[in-house]
């Protein structure tokens, strides 16, 4: 017997099926710093709290229901590698997995085909070779940016760093503000830089990388939140993954209330990127149900929402095989790059 919560859970799964067409929104143009706006917002650290505490427990979506949120959150993956000994090889063997995420014999048990990662994501140096293996694909390039993981480098290097990615051939960039700059209040310059990005960006979508681990408070991640959002950004993002704290449940809620109330205010709809630390399917699962309760199915197709995540897919597809055969393999079957 299912309870109330799975059948609810059953029912929007069907219309958020993995298949569905890519649906695209019209850009978030931003909007003049309204700084009476940002002093109003609150954060009730103990109530999100405990809103997050009771999701995973309360959330229980089995066997085919459970296979169609997975295969949906693989579409949303935005497959990273950010490491210093990246090579153009480990990059083609990233690129040759967001093109076939999940082997063959898996998806034809379970009906599927012609699935995809939502984007690949890498260091600036990588853009040109991942653009070369993802070539005729769709699945787009997103180079990190304005010296990523930091954002202390000079500004007008950092901007500059934006337009040779978007001249490389990125069609998504992933900036870093300056944490500073929350930490010590300065809004106006946060707004600034974040304009600045976001021109320097042109055609390309601007996903805003808060750091929210370096932020202080949820109020700050809220206010920064907003204020990426005012200046343009078409995605807010939690984190870099080199943090000592990245993405959270309760960061995510403050984050996608945000993008709710900018929404409402605006009629822009803004993406959302949890990164750094996501790597179990039952994880990302929890995530996909905190949008879908509190943004609604719309922020459940990849030009709204993405995972930042290095090693998610692999336990993904993991899950996917037991799903179909019973049984786990190892998880060096499922290698990434
Ligand atoms: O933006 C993506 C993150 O850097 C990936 O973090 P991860 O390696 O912890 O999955």
């Amino acid at each position: 017997m299912t309870t109330a919560q799975e059948q609810t859970t059953d029912q929007l799964d069907a219309q958020s099926n993995a298949q569905l067409p890519q649906l695209h929104e019209p850009r978030n143009p931003g909007m003049p710093l309204d700084l009476d706006w940002v002093a109003r917002v609150q954060a009730n650290t103990s109530a999100i709290e405990r809103r997050c505490a009771s999701l995973p427990g309360r959330r229980s979506v089995k066997k085919d229901y459970q296979a169609a949120w997975l295969l949906k959150a693989i579409t949303c993956i935005d497959l990273t590698t950010l490491s210093g000994d990246d090579t153009v090889g480990r990059v083609a063997r990233l690129c040759a997995k967001a093109k076939t995420p999940v082997r063959a014999d898996i998806l034809d048990e379970l009906g599927v085909e012609g699935i995809t990662t939502g984007a690949v994501c890498v260091y600036h140096d990588m853009i040109e070779s991942a653009v070369a293996a993802l070539k005729g694909t769709g699945i787009p390039v997103a180079a990190v940016s304005t010296g990523f993981p930091a954002g202390l480098s000079p500004f007008h290097l950092r901007v500059e760093e934006i337009r040779e990615s978007v001249k490389a051939g990125a069609k998504e960039i992933d900036i870093v503000i300056s944490r500073r700059h929350v930490l010590s209040q300065n809004w106006q310059a946060l707004y600034d830089e974040m304009v600045a990005f976001r021109e320097a960006c042109g055609e390309a979508h601007v996903k805003a990388i808060l750091a929210t681990g370096e932020l202080g408070s949820l109020r700050n991640v809220a206010r920064a939140s907003l204020i990426c959002m005012m200046a343009g950004a078409d995605f807010i993002k939690t984190s870099t993954g080199k943090e000592s704290v990245n993405a959270t449940l309760p960061v995510s809620l403050v984050m996608i209330r945000a993008i709710r109330d900018y929404y409402d205010r605006t009629g822009y709809r803004v993406g959302y990127k949890p990164a750094g630390g996501i790597s179990k399917a039952k994880d990302a699962i929890t995530y996909l149900a905190l949008i879908k309760e509190e943004l609604g199915d719309r922020w459940l197709q990849p030009d709204l929402f993405r995972f930042g995540a290095s090693s998610l897919l692999g336990d993904i597809e993991r899950q996917l095989e037991h799903h179909v055969t019973g049984a786990y393999s190892a998880s060096n079957r499922h290698a990434m790059a």
